[in-house]
């Protein structure tokens, strides 16, 4: 079982991600809307800090050709795309795409299976990084292609075990659920370490013996 954490924007996560290693970080990009979204120089930054075995997956929502080059150019791994996007644009990306899904567009699912540079596919609930799970139920029919299956959608160190032992995804994929508490009212920005150590334990924990430590 793989773990994605997403929504990296400090050097702070980056050294908790450095510690914690998961197999794979996601920085948000070009979507503004998003309280984690990175610029281009941020991004490039944060990444020259990472470790080198830790794969890197840029996060981006309709993106036009010219992000995805650059995308490319920073040492991405695989870009993950979010909303609309042409067959074209996927196809001759230089990187690998995991193509995100929400409970709305799970009708596209057999074409993207149709397009080579799909590597992967995330299926995410209604509002990606709104930290809300959707009825996992809707993926018990779904036909694997032995591309990865990547469940994102409201993901903790509490429900990991659940989700993993209902949907037997390849990879967890979490970003709200390791992000600081609401005290006061106010939210830290960033992970929490603390969380991003529970979610990977409990993820492994599952992967030797179907416990967890909840
Ligand atoms: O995190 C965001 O703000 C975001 C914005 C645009 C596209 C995707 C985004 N996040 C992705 O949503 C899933 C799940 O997040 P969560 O755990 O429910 O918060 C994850 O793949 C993020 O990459």
């Amino acid at each position: 079982m793989k773990i994605k954490m997403c929504g990296i924007t400090t050097p702070a996560d980056v050294a908790a991600v450095n510690e914690v290693r998961p197999d794979y970080i996601g920085m948000v990009m070009y979507f503004p809307k998003s309280k984690r979204n990175v610029s281009v120089e941020t991004a490039r930054r944060l990444l020259e800090e990472l470790r080198k075995d830790v794969k890197k997956v840029a996060v981006v929502v309709s993106p036009d050709a010219e992000q995805i080059a650059e995308i490319g150019e920073l040492g991405f791994d695989v870009i993950q795309i979010h909303g609309q996007t042409s067959d074209e644009l996927i196809e001759s990306a230089h990187l690998p795409v995991w193509k995100a899904f929400n409970v709305k567009d799970m009708d596209m699912y057999p074409h993207y299976q149709s397009l080579s540079n799909v590597a992967g596919y995330v299926f995410d609930a209604g509002e990606p990084g709104s930290g809300k799970t959707f009825d996992w139920n809707s993926l018990t029919d779904i036909d694997r292609d032995g591309r990865l299956f990547v469940l994102a959608g409201g993901l903790t160190p509490d429900n990991v075990r659940r989700a993993i032992e209902q949907v037997h995804p390849d990879v967890v994929d979490v970003s709200s659920g390791i992000e600081y508490d609401v005290v006061g009212g106010v939210q830290k920005s960033g992970k929490d370490p603390e969380k991003m150590r529970r979610m990977k334990r409990n993820t492994a924990a599952w992967q030797i013996s179907g416990k967890s430590d909840n």
